[in-house]
């Protein structure tokens, strides 16, 4: 099996990642489902990385249906210690303006209809996640982001990002809600990833590229699906590089992360104790920790 120590997860209008050479593409089958499509292994500054479209390559899974435990379980089962995920937000703040990026270290969750665990079916843990990103990676983006000084993008490191369930976006009570909170951004699918890939002790951070003003803003239109796609596309040559550059820092100086050892303390189930079916299908989470 291919493996790969940097995963890649590209949302809205970033189905694919140029620039990769001696491409796999690898269809993984996971004890949660299919992924959301194959995943695509290649070379990147001379380390193997993984490219998965969140939503599939032609857009086809809303955010409710992203099939997330498989996407996190099958990065975990090429060996992803590190996932970088590229989302299309909307801004809450005036000084956030379209086109520019974000990498946020909070999350606040308004989701109500997905599954953020794999846990259950007789073995309980409960991951701390007061800081919900990893640090040293958020860091090595927002430095990669510096470092390229790309036109007409100014650079927010740290903020608050909203995760709402959609797929209708905000109505605007909501949106002034959000901004009275202080959040930062919105978006409808991070904040899941984020905990599922904790849990699978992968260290996880979020390049946020900002598309519109959400609804809230007197003087811009209220987002379209129009809106976000055409400047996700202007985007997504920027983000491409701030990847690329995020890997390079990455491969060069690869943290360690304390989401690496995420489940050292979360474990309140005897594992000696826990259902051989689900000490099974969770094996490639937890073997580490089996005695
Ligand atoms: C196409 S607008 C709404 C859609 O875009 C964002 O997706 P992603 O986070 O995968 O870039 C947002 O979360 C919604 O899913
Ligand atoms: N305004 C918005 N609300 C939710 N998700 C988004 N993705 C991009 N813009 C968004």
């Amino acid at each position: 099996m291919a493996q790969a120590k940097i995963g890649i997860i590209g949302g809205s209008g970033l189905y694919k990642m140029d620039g990769l050479t001696e491409v796999e593409e690898i269809k993984i089958d996971t004890p949660f489902g299919d992924p959301s499509d194959v995943l695509i292994v290649g070379t990147l500054e001379q380390t193997r990385v993984a490219f998965l479209a969140r939503h599939g390559r032609h857009h086809t899974f809303l955010p409710s249906e992203v099939p997330y435990r498989a996407n996190i379980y099958a990065m975990k089962s090429l060996g992803v210690e590190y996932l970088i995920s590229a989302s299309a937000v909307g801004s809450l703040k005036k000084k956030v303006k379209p086109l520019d990026m974000v990498v946020p270290d909070q999350f606040i969750d308004r989701t109500k209809n997905r599954i953020a665990t794999f846990f259950g079916d007789g073995i309980v843990a409960h991951i701390a996640f007061a800081d919900p990103v990893c640090g040293h990676l958020a860091k090595i983006i927002g430095d990669a982001v510096a470092s390229l000084n790309l036109p007409d993008v100014t650079l927010h490191r740290g903020g608050t990002y909203v995760c709402m369930e959609g797929p209708a976006f905000s109505t605007k009570a909501e949106s002034h809600l959000y901004r009275s909170w202080d959040a930062t951004i919105i978006g409808m699918t991070n904040l899941t990833e984020a905990k599922l890939a904790r849990e699978a002790e992968i260290a996880y951070a979020t390049l946020a590229l900002v598309t519109d003003y959400d609804c809230w803003h007197p003087d811009h239109d209220s987002v379209t699906v129009d809106m976000v796609i055409g400047n996700l596309q202007r985007n997504a040559v920027n983000a491409q590089k701030v990847i690329q550059e995020t890997v390079r820092r990455l491969q060069a100086n690869p943290p360690i992360s304390e989401a690496h050892s995420a489940l050292k303390y979360a474990i309140l189930t005897p594992l000696n104790h826990a259902p051989a079916a689900t000490k099974e299908k969770l094996a490639l989470l937890l073997s580490k920790y089996f005695a």
